[in-house]
């Protein structure tokens, strides 16, 4: 179970929930909005890893991201953000409960080949071959499926760990394929190689430790991100319409729940206001349009509460 940190110099985190943040790197910027986005405050003295929550019992713990999951594991942290690609190499999957999945840090953990070695075309291609990762349980395992192999210690591929920039182990001579991370695919491009096999894909998660010491306070801070997750994904639609076209709007945007209907001044008109997903706003207007809504408003929703 979290421990304080026994050290004088070190703030007094005894009573507050330890909150686990990656400490630089892909996820540290949109880790900090969220957290600002919550309601959570804090000062963090430069160069320090813990800063007090100053409206909340909570300490920020900035860590890297791959020892997270192991962390919130073994119960020396409460609640974290990581990667679920980090859970799955840290094999930690059983000892953490899985909040929620955040909708950032999004890509996918591939098997990678030299574009000019034209006799690689897949993973199958790498059986028996020197592999250069980060995520050295996750490639054992996926060339112990290739080969049939049920241990992963016993798999005839080499498999190497190098901690970045994994993407030079092949021009460099070091290895035959790699196994790395992909977004936009640029790193990989620009290093002349290109993906041959996919082993999952990943993205930011918000866990727990299975036996959470601040069980209230998790769930709470489970409620406020569930909340910011709904209002990114979700605008706020407003529309005037004829009480006789309201059936139709209904069946084109229904909203979460259901929409809210006001009488207008103007006899047999209605006011309505519904949540529409953003990804399909532009579709819902056109047809609302179509079907003679009009004074149709988009507007952003700044946070939400189911
Ligand atoms: N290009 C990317 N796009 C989206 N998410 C990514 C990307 N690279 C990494 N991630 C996610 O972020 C997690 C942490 O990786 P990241 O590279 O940020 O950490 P790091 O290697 O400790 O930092 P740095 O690369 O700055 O040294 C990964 O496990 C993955 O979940
Ligand atoms: O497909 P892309 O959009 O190019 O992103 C993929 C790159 O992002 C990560 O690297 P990072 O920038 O964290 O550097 P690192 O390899 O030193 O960790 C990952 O390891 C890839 O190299
Ligand atoms: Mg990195």
């Amino acid at each position: 179970m979290a421990n304080s940190f026994i050290n004088a110099s070190l703030p007094d985190t005894s009573d507050r929930m330890l909150f686990a943040v990656p400490k630089k790197g892909r996820l540290y910027d949109q880790c900090l909005g969220l957290l600002s986005s919550i309601g959570i405050e804090f000062n963090r003295k430069p160069r320090h890893d813990i800063a007090l929550v100053t409206n909340m019992p909570i300490a920020l713990v900035f860590l890297p991201a791959a020892d997270i999951a192991t962390y919130v594991a073994k119960g020396n942290i409460d609640i974290g953000i990581t990667g679920l690609d980090i859970i799955r190499e840290s094999q930690t999957e059983n000892d953490v409960a899985e909040l929620l999945r955040l909708g950032f840090g999004k890509c996918k953990l591939q098997v990678q080949a030299p574009l000019s070695h034209q006799g690689v075309a897949s993973a199958e291609d790498l059986v028996g071959k020197r592999i250069v990762t980060s995520f050295i349980n996750l490639t054992k395992q996926r060339f112990a499926e290739l080969e049939g192999v049920s241990d992963p210690e016993k798999i005839k591929t080499q498999v190497r760990f190098v901690s970045g920039s994994v993407e030079a182990a092949c021009g460099l001579g070091l290895a035959d394929g790699i196994v790395d991370l992909v977004e936009s695919g640029d790193t990989m491009r620009a290093a002349g190689l290109h993906a041959v096999g996919t082993i999952l894909e990943t993205e930011s998660v918000l866990i727990t430790n299975q036996h959470p010491r601040f069980p209230k306070l998790a769930a709470i801070i489970q409620k406020r991100v569930e909340g910011i997750l709904t209002a990114r994904q979700y605008v706020l639609c407003q529309y005037n319409i004829d009480r006789k076209s309201l059936e139709m709007a209904c069946r084109i945007a229904p909203g979460r729940q259901a929409p809210t209907v006001t009488p207008l001044e103007q006899n047999g008109w209605v006011a309505v206001s519904v949540m529409v997903e953003k990804k399909v706003v532009g579709d819902k207007m056109d047809a609302l349009s179509d079907i003679g809504a009009t004074d149709i408003l988009v507007l952003d929703i700044a946070n939400a509460r189911a």
